[in-house]
């Protein structure tokens, strides 16, 4: 296992590295048809021809030594001494800006094997090339595959298990040539570094010296705290710069990166044949004058997302109340197998079913919303939806690069928080953080569910919750200015984001990121959210009163521990309409915010007073709790519940990542704090405004 050789694959966002490593390892990691699809780098054990390999599946760059964290991932990767070989995936549609990467990747002095993908839609577009040119042309061996029809594959595995076994057998990588007074220059540096006595650094020479032509900052910095020597090495090296630059004609940073895109012209001239524009990004380009209009793009978005909402709801509601009649049907049943057995039939019946068929119920509006999220991610839409909120974002002082995460963020605000590593600025990337968890995520779909159904109107439904939605997003760009133009002042950066085309999801991809998630909340309701059911009943069930009979299970209820802490905080809760009942759920809710909906289920659940419910019919105690529900609270006091728990404690998975990605406690603690209290005083607005008007 340790001394498998190791093979990367890099390449630009979505040119479908992914999909190649799923093919060759037989893995499922994700696909998205969006850049930015994997943070973390995803291995497996591949058997190649020659032997078996540790094959790595990197997330897309554009180029090497950028301050991203991919960016560092990918580097880091690169320099470890185990690898024996890179996979330059490239799309063939896109090689005038993807073998840029592939230039880079010469420093390594490593064995490559470039990868045509997207051959399919090369084919498509009548592009042709000549291999064996381009191949002498850059010391590789090429593989032209389609990830999708597997094709491809066999030669693909043959050539990485020759590279990583026989190198001696392979092609080496032809340097890329500058010219001799840039390469006279680049030697010079890496000469000078090398020889300075300076601390090693683990990147090869020949890429610091070209990183310091560059003048990359990130490069620059790490000689300039080298002390005394460091700088004056420095200087020598500013003058080389200004000299070459002067003789090109050209701003030193530029010099390098206009040799490379001349090299890639001239070498495509010589190998690639055809237009290269195919059906697909014609259509891609009609498609995108309508989706991503300028005037009429974001009012689209914002339809979408309600039909995606109206769609949750709609279909979603009678299979919600057959899954819950289910439940409801399994309680009474076990209520009255469990007669005499006060204290199991209350943990089973009342904690367990209540609680955990309260969540479980959920399951066809979330799966619903992951099949109409995971659509729109598929087909590439969601990347247009960065790109449309880009402009919006930029006047709220964030730019659409923030917006990923913001919109993983309505599945998960765990991912979310990760997926921010793809935000170069540091202030920026905090600034996301900070407003991520008003992204509404989809365990509080559950609580909003909940009090929708029982209190809005049906006509209504959808556009409740479609409006908390926007809520939350809206005061999570109101925020975002905020810090902005105050904590987080400065290092704006531009947004590059390259549109991948509109293409229909593979099938078994498609169903299986759904699966991901539907299985995802199911798995947790039967670990996480089961215990902490129990621990729920425990607190709402104890202590127990002395004289057990005759006392009705409300005011029992009244005494517990879970009531007593939500009594506590009623004299200031009030003002937002929650009861000592809300807020014993809001307690529940910072474990997990399916917790909140477990919670009012174990406090409402019928089969919890046995006589009444064996004696009522299946309707009526199908429709019970929710009748509870709506008997016991009005909409105004729904409307601030829900404002609350859509933007207060977020819940303590969020907490951990958010200390885990800033390192910071200060941040953490400040950003919880912050949330709160923003979370409780918009509540109370909304529910004294609510209360106002709502009244008649
Ligand atoms: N037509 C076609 N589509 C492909 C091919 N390979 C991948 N795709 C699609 O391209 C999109 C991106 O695929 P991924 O495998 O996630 O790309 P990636 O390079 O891993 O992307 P990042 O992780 O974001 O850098 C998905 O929609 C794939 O279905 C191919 O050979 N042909
Ligand atoms: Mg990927």
């Amino acid at each position: 296992m340790k001394d498998r050789p190791t093979v990367l694959l890099v390449g630009n966002p979505n040119c479908g590295k992914t999909s190649l490593f799923n093919e060759l390892s037989g893995c499922r990691a994700f696909v998205g048809n969006y850049p930015g699809g994997v943070i973390e780098a995803a291995r497996a054990g591949v058997e190649t021809p020659d032997g078996p390999v540790e094959l790595i599946d990197l997330p897309g760059v554009y180029r090497l030594g950028g301050a991203s964290l991919e960016e560092k991932l990918a580097m880091d990767y690169l320099c470890r001494s185990g690898v024996r070989a890179i996979v330059s995936v490239v799309d063939s549609l896109n090689l005038d800006r993807h073998l840029y990467l592939t230039l880079q990747l010469w420093h390594f002095h490593l064995p490559v094997i470039l990868v045509l993908n997207m051959s399919d839609e090369a084919d498509a577009a009548l592009l042709s090339f000549d291999i064996p040119a381009f191949e002498a042309m850059l010391g590789v061996r090429i593989v032209r595959t389609d990830a999708l029809r597997r094709k491809g594959m066999e030669e693909l595995l043959a050539c990485i298990g020759q590279a990583a076994y026989r190198p001696s057998g392979y092609p080496a990588f032809r340097k890329p040539e500058y010219g001799e007074q840039t390469e006279q220059v680049l030697d010079f540096i890496a000469h000078t570094v090398e020889s300075s006595g300076l601390p090693r650094q683990k990147e090869p020479f020949s890429y610091i010296a070209a990183r310091l032509l560059d003048g990359n900052a990130a490069m620059v910095a790490r000689y300039a705290e080298m002390g005394e020597e460091g700088r004056r090495l420095l200087e020598m090296i500013e003058d080389c710069r200004t000299e070459l630059s002067r003789q090109m004609g050209l701003p030193a940073p530029e010099i390098l990166s206009s040799k490379r895109y001349g090299l890639i012209r001239g070498l495509l001239e010589e190998v690639q044949g055809g237009d290269g524009v195919s059906r697909i990004r014609r259509s891609t380009a009609v498609l995108d004058g309508i989706l991503t209009h300028k005037y009429w793009g974001i009012p689209l978005f914002l339809l979408l997302m309600y039909v995606v909402f109206f769609a949750a709801f709609t279909l979603g509601n009678p299979l919600v109340d057959l899954v819950r009649s289910g439940f409801d049907a399994l309680g009474g049943w076990l209520a009255q197998a469990l007669d005499g057995h006060p204290m199991w039939q209350s943990l089973i019946v009342k904690g367990i079913i209540g609680g955990v068929g309260g969540v479980v119920s959920f399951v066809p509006t979330i799966a619903i919303l992951f099949a109409c999220l995971s659509l729109l991610e598929g087909t590439g839409y969601m990347a247009r939806a960065a790109f449309l909120m880009d402009r919006f974002m930029h006047k709220m002082g964030l730019h659409g690069k923030s917006f990923i995460p913001m919109l993983i963020g309505f599945g998960c605000n765990v991912p979310a928080v990760m997926a921010t590593r793809s935000i170069e600025s540091k202030k920026d990337r905090l600034t996301t953080i900070f407003v991520l968890p008003f992204m509404s995520c989809s365990a509080r779909l559950l609580v909003f569910a909940l009090f929708i159904e029982a209190l809005v109107a049906p006509a209504y439904q959808s556009i409740t919750m479609w409006g908390l939605y926007l809520f939350g997003i809206l005061v999570a760009v109101v925020g975002a200015r905020l810090l902005k133009s105050t904590l987080f002042r400065g290092g704006d950066e531009t947004f590059i984001m390259e549109l991948p085309p509109y293409r229909l999801p593979s099938p078994g991809a498609y169903l299986h990121s759904v699966w991901e998630r539907v299985s995802g909340y199911l798995c947790k309701a039967g670990t996480f959210i089961l215990l902490g059911v129990v621990v729920l009943w425990f607190l709402n069930t104890y202590p127990q009163p002395e004289q057990g009979g005759g006392i009705p299970d409300s005011a029992r209820m009244e005494q517990s521990y879970a009531a007593r802490a939500g009594k506590f905080f009623e004299p200031l809760s009030q003002y937002a309409g929650m009861d000592w009942q809300a807020n014993s759920a809001m307690i529940g809710a910072f474990s997990a915010k399916e917790l909140l909906v477990a919670q009012l289920g174990i406090l409402f659940a019928s089969p919890g007073e046995p006589d009444a419910a064996v004696h009522a019919s299946d309707e009526e105690k199908r429709l019970d709790a929710r009748r509870k529900i709506s008997a016991h609270y009005t909409l105004p006091q729904a409307l601030g519940i829900m404002t609350f728990a859509l933007l207060a404690l977020p819940c303590i998975a969020t907490v951990a990542v958010v200390r885990k990605e800033t390192g910071s406690w200060l941040f953490t603690i400040g950003q919880f704090a912050a949330l709160n209290i923003v979370g409780f005083g918009l509540a109370v607005a909304v529910y004294q405004t609510a209360a106002v008007f709502l009244r008649a």
